[in-house]
């Protein structure tokens, strides 16, 4: 099903005829700023979409970010522009500190998702689940991203955590940058999604756009 971002803004990621296995085709296309939601049954391939988005395994279909077209694009550079983060990602390292860039003020950012700062010398392996869930989203936020493409982010994460990272995610929309959530949180799509899909049948089902939970709450303006 066709779908169109935020009237009035020209999409930041557009996806036409994307399809990969049982996935597809979906045309989709995200605002700046625009937080949109994918739930579905376990199996129904939300995992799959994403990584064709990624560009990450062979697919039908282009995408575009700003007008460039993924397939004209080096794979690194859109992979770092529009960047998944799975739920279990993959390490290269021994420390966490080593898959960070040089000049990233890891003891600023650990604690903004609930790390304790000295997390950074410490061995990714000793790293508990939900630990590496955190650090595969901050390890996302590079200067050249502007789509962050999220496989149940808060999954394995404790309410605080959780609150944590949905405030991060807030940010990184009031700075522009579009998301797309997997999510099986019916209630974390409700608060930050703008638009809420369905991925079943390998297609792309609209629920009603509404608010999200967020602007309702500063509709209603100070309690
Ligand atoms: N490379 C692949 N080759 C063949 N089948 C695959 C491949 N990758 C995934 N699948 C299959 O595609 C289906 C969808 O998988 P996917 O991981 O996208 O599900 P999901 O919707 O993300 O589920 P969950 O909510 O459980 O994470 C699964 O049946 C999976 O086995």
């Amino acid at each position: 099903m066709p779908s169109t971002s935020v009237p009035g803004t020209a999409p930041l990621l557009v996806l036409k005829g994307l399809r990969r296995l049982h996935v597809g085709p979906v045309d989709l296309d995200v605002a700046a700023g625009e937080c949109v939601s994918i739930m579905g049954a376990s199996g129904a391939g939300k995992s799959v979409l994403l990584r064709a988005v990624a560009d990450l395994d062979p697919h039908e279909g282009d995408a575009w970010l700003g007008g460039a077209a993924c397939s004209a694009m080096p794979a690194p550079l859109w992979r770092r522009r529009v960047t998944y983060v799975a739920a279990e990602s993959g390490w290269w390292a021994d420390t966490v500190a080593a898959h960070f860039a040089p000049g990233v003020d890891l003891t600023a950012l650990l604690p903004r998702v609930g790390l304790a700062p000295d997390l950074a010398g410490a061995p990714v392996a000793r790293c508990s689940t939900g630990e590496r869930q955190r650090l595969a989203l901050l390890r996302a936020l590079q200067p050249d991203n502007r789509v962050l493409l999220l496989d149940e982010p808060t999954s394995g994460l404790d309410e605080e955590a959780r609150a944590l990272v949905e405030q991060l995610l807030r940010q990184r929309l009031a700075e522009g940058a579009g998301l797309l959530l997997v999510t099986h949180d019916a209630a974390q799509a409700q608060r930050l999604a703008h638009r809420r899909y369905t991925l079943a049948d390998g297609a792309l089902q609209a629920e009603a756009s509404r608010p999200t939970a967020d602007a309702l709450a500063l509709e209603a303006g100070p309690r």
